[in-house]
C-alpha cells in the first residue's frame, strides 16, 4: 500500500477507532514487553514520551511507564507540553508526582507550574506519536510537525522509537525534507529497525 500523508492519516484513524479499550490495553501490553529489550540493549537513562490519549485510541503510555518502572527502576522519564500559540513543545519530567491537565486536543500535559523542566540534550530515546509509518521509517503523525521540530532539537544519537499497534505500509508517497525518520518502530508484533 502505497498512500500521501493525508490518505494515510485518514486510513489509521478509522484503523484505531475500531480500537476497544481493552484491544488497546492488551496491545500496549505486547508493546511494553518488546519496549523493554530496545531500553535494555541500548542501555537507555533518560526516555521521553508523549501522554497517550485514550479518547484518540493511542498507545496506553501511562501503562507502559507503569510496566517497564518495575522492570527497570533506574530509567528517567520526560513528557511534553505544546507552548500555546506555537508549534514548539517543551518538556518536563515525568515521574509520580507529576501532575497533569488535559489540553484543548484531550491530551493530557505537565502542569508548567509545577513540574520540572527536563533538558532536551539529555534525552537517550523518544517514544514517537504516529498514525502511520512505512518500511523506510518514515512517519506521519497528525500534521502539526511538532515533532519533526523537536526531534531535529535533539541529540544526533537520540534514539527515535515509533509506537504503532500496527504494521509498516509499503510507503508514504509524500516525505519531505523536514521528516525525520524513525530508528525503531514497536508494534504488538514486531519491532522493526533502521538503526544500521
Ligand atoms: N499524545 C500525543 N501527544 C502529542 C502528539 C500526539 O500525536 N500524541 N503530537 C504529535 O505531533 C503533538 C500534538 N499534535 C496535534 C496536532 C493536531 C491536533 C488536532 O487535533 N488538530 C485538529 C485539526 C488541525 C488544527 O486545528 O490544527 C483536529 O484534528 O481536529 C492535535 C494534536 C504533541 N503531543
Ligand atoms: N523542523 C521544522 N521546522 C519548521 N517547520 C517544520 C519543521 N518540521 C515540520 N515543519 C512544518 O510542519 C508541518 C507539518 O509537517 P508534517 O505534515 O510532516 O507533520 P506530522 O509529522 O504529521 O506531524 P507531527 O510531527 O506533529 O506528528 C509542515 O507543513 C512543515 O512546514
Amino acid at each position: 500500500m502505497i498512500l500521501t500523508k493525508q490518505q494515510s492519516r485518514v486510513f489509521f484513524l478509522e484503523e484505531r477507532a475500531k480500537l476497544t479499550p481493552a484491544e488497546t490495553e492488551h496491545l500496549s501490553r505486547l508493546i511494553a514487553g518488546r519496549l523493554f529489550h530496545i531500553l535494555t540493549e541500548r542501555s537507555v537513562r533518560y526516555l521521553h514520551s508523549f501522554l497517550g490519549a485514550d479518547s484518540r485510541q493511542e498507545v496506553d503510555t501511562r501503562l507502559l511507564r507503569q510496566l517497564l518502572q518495575t522492570k527497570i527502576p533506574a530509567l528517567d522519564w520526560a513528557t511534553p507540553r505544546i507552548i500555546p500559540g506555537t508549534r514548539r513543545m517543551e518538556h518536563y519530567v515525568w515521574d509520580d508526582t507529576t501532575v497533569f491537565s488535559v489540553n484543548r486536543w484531550g491530551i493530557d500535559e505537565p502542569d508548567a507550574s509545577s513540574a520540572q523542566i527536563f533538558d532536551l540534550r539529555s534525552i537517550d530515546a523518544v517514544l514517537v506519536p504516529l498514525l502511520a509509518y512505512d518500511r523506510q521509517g518514515n512517519r506521519a503523525g497528525y500534521g502539526g510537525g511538532y515533532y519533526d521540530r523537536f526531534l531535529a532539537e535533539c541529540r544526533s544519537d537520540t534514539l527515535k522509537i515509533g509506537l504503532s499497534f500496527f504494521e509498516p505500509i509499503d510507503a508514504i508517497s509524500d516525505v519531505n525534507a523536514w521528516d525525520i525518520r524513525l530508528d525503531f518502530c514497536v508494534t504488538p508484533f514486531a519491532v522493526h529497525r533502521w538503526d544500521y
